[in-house]
């Protein structure tokens, strides 16, 4: 198994076309593939400005979707993994805020659908409610790698910590975060919250999110970024549309866990004591 792999976020702008939005993704991919990365990830809702409005008009189906199609040949074409943002995807009367992951060969891995809706209202700040359109997923997920076993979720699921552990003891090593956190909790919490979870679980975070766009209704902070297991940040962009790529070292990994061995020092009985 390698010790190391390249990594690759995409930080595209999303604007208010579908087609400009799969051709920005196909061009970032191809450009993320040139810079070595056997790994490759788009944001959340990378094909569909981020709305309830344009949620059920950008809806797709699995497999006959045009942006899945789209996702499933990039894989193939550049024989590589392929985290494929999110999209929403309409499965008979639901809709969901869902991740498609593809392989080298152009197969599905895994499908993620976003488990914990977007339902805030901070006074001054920003109201949003996911559940008006959206139906939330009830599994976690991940795939494995030659490098690694990567988890996937979306966004607002990085603030609960139990469902991050749940996914760090089923053995991930580096969680891919589709994301699109805002002007007001991007700047308070976007890296925090990333390396968080990343210290806790002694994982690599890969957080992406779109480019800022001025023009949108909801405008997403951008800064992706990847961080270490020890909690640093090692790669962040600002807000304008990049590819970063991260080096995961799964060497480096072990050595954490080993030299703090904060998983095996878990003490579940005393946890669950219900007195
Ligand atoms: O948690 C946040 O602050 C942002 C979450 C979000 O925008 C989302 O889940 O789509």
């Amino acid at each position: 198994m390698p010790s190391s792999f390249r990594l690759g976020l995409c930080q595209i702008t999303v604007e208010p076309s579908k087609d400009i939005n799969l051709l920005s993704a196909k061009e970032a991919v191809k450009n993320a593939v040139s810079l070595g990365c056997s790994l490759v990830c788009l944001p959340e809702m990378f094909n569909c400005p981020y709305g309830n409005n344009f949620f059920p008009l950008y809806a797709e189906e699995f497999p006959s979707g045009e942006t899945i199609k789209t996702l499933a040949s990039l894989a193939r074409e550049h024989s590589i993994y392929l985290v494929g943002g999110s999209i929403p995807e309409r499965d008979q009367t639901n809709l969901y805020n869902s991740s498609f992951i593809f392989g080298p060969n152009g197969d599905l891995l895994a499908q993620h659908r976003k488990v914990h809706l977007f339902d805030i209202d901070i006074e001054g700040g920003i109201t949003f409610k996911e559940s008006d359109t959206l139906s939330p997923g009830n599994q976690i997920t991940f795939f494995d790698t030659p490098f690694c076993r990567v988890g996937v979720a979306i966004c607002y699921d990085i603030r609960f910590p139990e469902f991050l552990r749940l996914m760090a003891l089923k053995g991930i090593q580096l969680l891919i975060l589709p994301a699109a956190f805002n002007m007001t909790t991007g700047p308070a919490h976007w890296e925090l919250t990333m390396r968080a979870r990343a210290l806790d679980n002694q994982i690599y975070v890969a957080a992406i999110s779109p480019a800022r766009n001025p023009q949108a209704d909801y405008i997403a902070y951008g800064h992706s970024l990847v961080t270490t297991p020890w909690g640093e940040v090692l790669v962040q962009a600002d807000e304008k549309p990049r590819i970063i790529t991260a080096d995961i070292d799964l060497d480096y990994l072990t050595k954490v866990r080993q030299q703090l061995p904060l998983l095996k020092h878990r003490r579940e009985q005393v946890y669950c004591d219900k007195k």
